[in-house]
C-alpha cells in the first residue's frame, strides 16, 4: 500500500441560486468515498467546498426575492447542512466565494498575473439594456437563432440546433430582463491573455502530464487547445471583467469593474482552505500550520472533483491562473459525467430529479444511495442513471442478501453458544480469509482510481465466496448436531472475521454502517492496515442487532409522487398559457366585484430597504379633498426589478380600486396595479405593467 499522502481535495462549488439536487449529491458522494479511502490509509486530507456566490444570475434571483444578493446567498448556504450531514459527506469546511479570504486571494492572483504581463484591456462591444441600465450577460439576451431560426434562444447557444454564437449574432435580440431592445455599447474589459505562447505551451504540458486528467478528457481538451491544420482555433483570450452593477469582487485599480464570476469561483477552493487553516491556527494556537506554509509543501497534492460541464474552467483557465501567478497548479482534475433519473436529464426548472431531502424524509437509507451510486461510478467521464427498480434490486441483493447476511447467519451462535467470544479457525477457513485479506491492496487502489464499480464488484465476489462457505458448512445444521460444537465455533468465527474484512472494504462507501459494525464487533475504527491482522481467538463481540433494512419498492415509489406540482401538470407545463392553468370559472357577478379603474402614475420612487417594491402615487380621478388638492393613492408594487421610477411617471395603468387597504412595512398600500408575468418567474423573468390604449383617462372603469 502506498505511503500516506497529503491531500487538498475539493468538489465543484455549487452555484448558490438553488438547493441541491441528486446530481450534486452524486458528486459529493464520489469525492467523499475517495477522501475516506485515503483517510483510511493514513492520508492527511483537507476536504473543502463553498458556495459560489457571485454573478448576474444571483443578483437577478435576489432581486426577484426582494433581498440583497448577500442575504439571498446566506439563506441558500444556511440550508446546505442537512444534505451534507444526511449523506455523510465529510467536508472539513464549507465557505463562500463572497468571503474576505476570496476577495483577497482573487485580487492577489490578478495582480500577480498582471505583473507577469498576462492581463490586457480591450474595448468590447456588448449588449446593454437601456431600461435596466446594465450590460447584459449572454443568458439574459434572447432572440432568434441565427442558424435554425428557432425563437427565444439564449445569447450563447441554441437549445434547438445546438449552434454556439455570440449574442450579437441573434436575430431580433431582446433583453430577457425587461424585454427591451438591447443597444450595443462599448466598454473596456480586462482579459487574461491565454493566447500568450507561454500559456499554450504550459497547458499543453499540464494537460498531457500523467494523472492530471483522464484520457477521455484529454481528448476533449485537445479540441480547444490545439490549432487545426490551417492554424485556426487554439486558445483565445479570456474576458475576466464585468461592468457595474455586478455582484462580485472589485478589480484592483479599475473602479466600476468586477471579476467575472468564473474568475473568482475556483479561487474559492483556496479561500475555503485558507479559512479552515486559519480557524485551526486559532484553535491550536502555535501548533497550527499557515495557509502559505501548507501550500508550499512540495508533497501536497491538490485534487478537484468536477462535472463534465465545467472542464474548460478547471483544466485550462484554472491551472494557467495558478501557474502564471506563481502558485501551485492542481495535481488532478477528476471529471465525472452527469446523473440522470430513469434516463431523463435533471432540471431544476422542470422539477424532475430526486429531492435529496425528500429521499431522507421518506425514510430511505442514505447509504443505499451511496452504494448504488458507487456501484455505477467507474472513474470515467460517463453519465450514470438512477433507475428505481435497479436501485431496489441492487441494494437488496448486494448489501442485504450478500453482505449483511453473513453476520446475521453467524453472530447469533457466537452470542448464544460461545459467550460472545470468537474461536480458533481451521485450515479451510484460513484459506478463505487469506483470499479476502489478499484483496485489500487492490481494493484500496481501485478506490484510489475511482473505479468504485469494479471495487464493489470485487467485494461482492468475495462476499459470494463467503456465502458459499456458509452454505457448504451450514452452521444452522452444525448447531443441531452432537459433537460439532468446535466446528460451529470455527465456521462462525470465520464468518465474523470475513464480515469484518468486508466491512472494512465497504467502509469508504458505507461509513455509518461501518461505525455500527465496529461497535458491534467492539473494535477500533477500521483502517486499511487492519486488513493484515485478524481478530484473535477469545475476542468478545457485542450483541448482533439488525444492521440494515431491505429497500422497499413502495417507499422508493414515494420519491416520485410529487405533491406539487402534480406529475401531469409538470409535464404539461410547457403547454400551459403563461406557465399556469386557467383558474376555475367565475360568474360575471364575481368579476363585477372587482373595481378596476384607469389611474395615472403621478409620482414613483424606489422604496428604501426593499429591492422589490416601488412606491406609486396614483390619480384615479377621485376628485379633490376639502383643501382643494387632488385625492391621490399610495400603492406599493413589486415591480422594482422591471422598471426604473422615471419610466413610469406620467403613464396610465390599471388599478384595483376597491382592494382593502393593506398595511405594509413601508406604509399603507391603497390598491394594486395590474401587471403580467409568467407563472414560472425563474425560467421566464419579466414583469409587464398594463397600460391602456390612448384615450382612456383616470377614473374610467375597466370592465
Ligand atoms: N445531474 C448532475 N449529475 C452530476 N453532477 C451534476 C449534475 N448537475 C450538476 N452537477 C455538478 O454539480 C456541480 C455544481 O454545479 P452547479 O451548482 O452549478 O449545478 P447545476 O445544477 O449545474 O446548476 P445550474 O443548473 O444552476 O447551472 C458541478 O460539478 C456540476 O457538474
Ligand atoms: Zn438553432
Amino acid at each position: 500500500m502506498s505511503a500516506p499522502r497529503k491531500l487538498f481535495v475539493t468538489t465543484a462549488l455549487p452555484y448558490a441560486n438553488g438547493k441541491f439536487h441528486i446530481g450534486h449529491m452524486m458528486e459529493y458522494i464520489q469525492a467523499d468515498i475517495w477522501v475516506r479511502n485515503q483517510r483510511m490509509n493514513g492520508a492527511d486530507v483537507n476536504f473543502v467546498c463553498a458556495d459560489d456566490a457571485h454573478g448576474a444570475a444571483i443578483t437577478i434571483a435576489a432581486d426577484k426575492a426582494g433581498v440583497t444578493p448577500q442575504a439571498f446567498v446566506a439563506e441558500i448556504a444556511a440550508g446546505r447542512k442537512p444534505y451534507l450531514d444526511g449523506y455523510y459527506i465529510s467536508f472539513d469546511n464549507w465557505h463562500s466565494t463572497d468571503a474576505p479570504e476570496n476577495h483577497q486571494l482573487a485580487q492577489d492572483i490578478y495582480r500577480d498575473l498582471r505583473a507577469n504581463g498576462l492581463i490586457e484591456t480591450k474595448s468590447v462591444e456588448q449588449f446593454y439594456d437601456p431600461e435596466k441600465g446594465m450590460f447584459l450577460a449572454d443568458r439574459f439576451i434572447k432572440g432568434e437563432c441565427p442558424n435554425c431560426h428557432a425563437k427565444d434562444q439564449y445569447g450563447d447557444n441554441c437549445e434547438v440546433c445546438g449552434a454556439v454564437y455570440a449574442p450579437t449574432e441573434l436575430i431580433n435580440p431582446y433583453s430577457a430582463l425587461s424585454g427591451a431592445k438591447p443597444e450595443l455599447r462599448s466598454s473596456d474589459h480586462f482579459f487574461f491573455k491565454l493566447s500568450d505562447p507561454r500559456c499554450e505551451a504550459y497547458l499543453k504540458e499540464w494537460t498531457a502530464a500523467p494523472g492530471h486528467v483522464q484520457s477521455e478528457v484529454q481528448n476533449k481538451i485537445r479540441e480547444w487547445l490545439y490549432k487545426d491544420d490551417e492554424g485556426k482555433g487554439g486558445l483565445g483570450d479570456w474576458d475576466i471583467s464585468r461592468d457595474a452593477p455586478y455582484f462580485g469582487i472589485e478589480i484592483p485599480d479599475a473602479p466600476g469593474k468586477y471579476f467575472y464570476v468564473w474568475l473568482d469561483a475556483p479561487v474559492g477552493y483556496l479561500a475555503s482552505l485558507k479559512n479552515l487553516l486559519d480557524k485551526r491556527c486559532i484553535e491550536l494556537g502555535g501548533d497550527g500550520i499557515s495557509y502559505t506554509e501548507y501550500m508550499a509543501d512540495p508533497d501536497l497534492e491538490q485534487v478537484h472533483f468536477i462535472g463534465k460541464d465545467i472542464i474548460t474552467f478547471h483544466t485550462l483557465f484554472w491551472p494557467a491562473m495558478l501557474h502564471f501567478s506563481g502558485r501551485k497548479a492542481p495535481d488532478a482534475v477528476y471529471v465525472h459525467g452527469h446523473l440522470t433519473v430513469s434516463g431523463e436529464k435533471m432540471s431544476k426548472s422542470r422539477g424532475t430529479g430526486i429531492d435529496p431531502l425528500r429521499y431522507l424524509s421518506i425514510g430511505l437509507d442514505p447509504e443505499w444511495l451511496r452504494y448504488y451510486i458507487a456501484a455505477k461510478l467507474n472513474g470515467r467521464n460517463e453519465d450514470i442513471d438512477f433507475n428505481p427498480e435497479d436501485f431496489v434490486a441492487r441494494v437488496n441483493s448486494d448489501l442485504v442478501g450478500k453482505y449483511i447476511n453473513i453476520a446475521s447467519r453467524a453472530a447469533g451462535f457466537i452470542g448464544k453458544r460461545f459467550g460472545g467470544k470468537l474461536g480458533e479457525v481451521s485450515a479451510d477457513g484460513d484459506a478463505l480469509l487469506f483470499a479476502l485479506r489478499d484483496a485489500a491492496p487492490q481494493l484500496h487502489s481501485l478506490y484510489d482510481g475511482r473505479d468504485y464499480a469494479r471495487a464493489l464488484r470485487e467485494v461482492m465476489a468475495l462476499a459470494d465466496k463467503v456465502n458459499e462457505y456458509v452454505d457448504q458448512n451450514k452452521p444452522w445444521e452444525l448447531a443441531k448436531k452432537e459433537g460439532q460444537e468446535a466446528r460451529l465455533h470455527d465456521v462462525c468465527t470465520v464468518c465474523i472475521e470475513a464480515f469484518r474484512l468486508l466491512t472494512l472494504y465497504l467502509k469508504p462507501v458505507l461509513p455509518a454502517l461501518a461505525a455500527n459494525v465496529e461497535a458491534f464487533l467492539r473494535i477500533e475504527p477500521l483502517a486499511w492496515a487492519d486488513a493484515a491482522q485478524s481478530l484473535p481467538a477469545g475476542h468478545a463481540i457485542g450483541e448482533y442487532k439488525h444492521l440494515m433494512q431491505r429497500a422497499d419498492a413502495k417507499m422508493v415509489d414515494k420519491l416520485f409522487d410529487a405533491p406539487e406540482p402534480a406529475p401531469a401538470a409538470a409535464a404539461a407545463e410547457e403547454s400551459l398559457p403563461g406557465g399556469e392553468a386557467i383558474a376555475p370559472a367565475i360568474t360575471i357577478d364575481d368579476f363585477a366585484k372587482i373595481d378596476l379603474r384607469i389611474a395615472k402614475i403621478v409620482a414613483c420612487e424606489k422604496v428604501e430597504g426593499s429591492t422589490k417594491l416601488l412606491r406609486l402615487t396614483l390619480d384615479a380621478g377621485e376628485g379633490t379633498d376639502p383643501q382643494g388638492s387632488p385625492v391621490l393613492r399610495n400603492v406599493f408594487s413589486g415591480i422594482a426589478s422591471a422598471y426604473q421610477p422615471e419610466q413610469l411617471v406620467g403613464k396610465l395603468t390599471v388599478l384595483v380600486a376597491n382592494l382593502a387597504p393593506r398595511k405594509m412595512k413601508f406604509g399603507i398600500s391603497e390598491g394594486m396595479v395590474l401587471a403580467a408575468s409568467h407563472g414560472d418567474e425563474k425560467a421566464h423573468p419579466g414583469i409587464h405593467v398594463l397600460e391602456p390604449w390612448p384615450g382612456a383617462t383616470p377614473g374610467m372603469r375597466v370592465r
